[in-house]
């Protein structure tokens, strides 16, 4: 049996059809309509222990939801979920005690109080033992740098360091399993940066199994082993990163650079021009070819100065998903 069982989840929302006027209002208040909307539609997948997984999708996809329904926080509609041998949602302090969960937009964090103080409020509400937590507050401070900020009031953090004593306050009872939802939202570079470094770290050396939702495909190619991706509430591809590329991916990239003027581009079967600028152009190539074939014809043809071949980003091929 997998840590995490997720089996043919749907999750549907009842919800107040809008009423025109003052009429409608008055109407409504008498005998309200309501209509159904799908959020989680039959999905299944398993996790297991120490995994780090990505779980992706454009907007209103069901992600939060999802992570709601595994987190304790709503009851699926349908279907049947374990977390570490546990129904989540019937036994939400048991499951509580065992998971870790950060929301992005969301701070688990007291406004006034310095983060040192939250800590201490939060070691006696799950009853850590000293040991344990004076061990985690140690690590979570050395890895995410908190020491100069960690005895200031959460008031006069900046969001990167908000980000980072949610984290580790999410980490303090060492949970077997972490929630990330949107966790490099709104930070800077530098600030993703790091947070994905210790989020690797924290994988690593605590064995923490991790699903992380984002928008941000460069946080699944810095932590994620596998992908999940959902639209619409239904799941479309649950595999590795590699898998993933060679199933969506239509081909590649080869950027062509001119010391001289551009030559004009000939339309070409199997070679598509994306972009072209002072002294480049990046072409993709159908997959048909080989990398030897292209880059012979290119260099036949068109003689450039430098010729590479490009990796074209997961970004880049959820966008061509849900465009096409
Ligand atoms: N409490 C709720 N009541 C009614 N509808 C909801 C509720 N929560 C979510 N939904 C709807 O369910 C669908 C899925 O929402 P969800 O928040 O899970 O998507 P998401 O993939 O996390 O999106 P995003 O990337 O924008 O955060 C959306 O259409 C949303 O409007």
């Amino acid at each position: 049996m997998s840590l995490i069982e997720v089996n043919h989840i749907h999750k549907n929302f009842k919800i107040a059809e809008p009423t025109k006027g003052v009429m409608g209002s008055l109407k409504s208040l008498l005998k309200k309509k309501y209509y159904t909307k799908v959020a989680v539609e039959d999905i299944s997948f398993q996790i297991d222990r120490g995994e780090v997984v990505g779980y992706i999708g454009p907007n209103g996809a069901g992600k939060s939801t999802t992570i709601k329904i595994l987190s304790g926080v709503l009851t699926p509609t349908s279907g049947s979920v374990t977390v570490n041998g546990i129904i989540p949602y019937k036994n939400r302090k048991e499951n509580a005690l065992k998971i870790g969960v950060v929301f992005g937009q969301r701070s688990q964090l007291y406004w006034d109080l310095p983060v040192a103080d939250t800590f201490e409020l939060y070691q006696k509400l799950y009853n850590i033992k000293d040991d344990l937590y004076n061990t985690n507050r140690r690590y979570f401070t050395d890895i995410l740098e908190m020491h100069d900020f960690i005895n200031q009031p959460v008031r006069q953090l900046s969001l990167g360091q908000k980000m980072k004593a949610n984290l580790a306050l999410s980490m303090l009872h060492d949970p077997d399993i972490l929630y990330l939802d949107e966790p490099t939202i709104g930070l800077d570079v530098m600030s993703k940066k790091t947070l994905r470094t210790c989020i690797a770290d924290i994988n690593r050396d605590k064995q923490t199994t991790i699903i992380l939702t984002t928008h941000d495909m460069d946080d699944i190619e810095a932590v994620c082993g596998r992908l999940i991706l959902i639209d619409k509430g239904r799941k479309l591809f649950d595999g590795s990163l590699t898998d993933f590329e060679e199933h969506y991916k239509n081909g590649y990239l080869v950027r062509m650079q001119f010391e001289r003027n551009l030559p004009v581009w000939g339309a070409e079967k199997n070679y598509k021009l994306l972009e072209q600028s002072e002294n480049n152009f990046v072409i993709s190539v159908d997959k048909c070819l080989t990398t030897r074939e292209a880059l012979t014809y290119l260099i036949n043809r068109y003689n450039p100065d430098n010729i590479y071949i490009e990796k074209e980003k997961i970004e880049d091929i959820i966008q061509k998903i849900f465009t096409n």
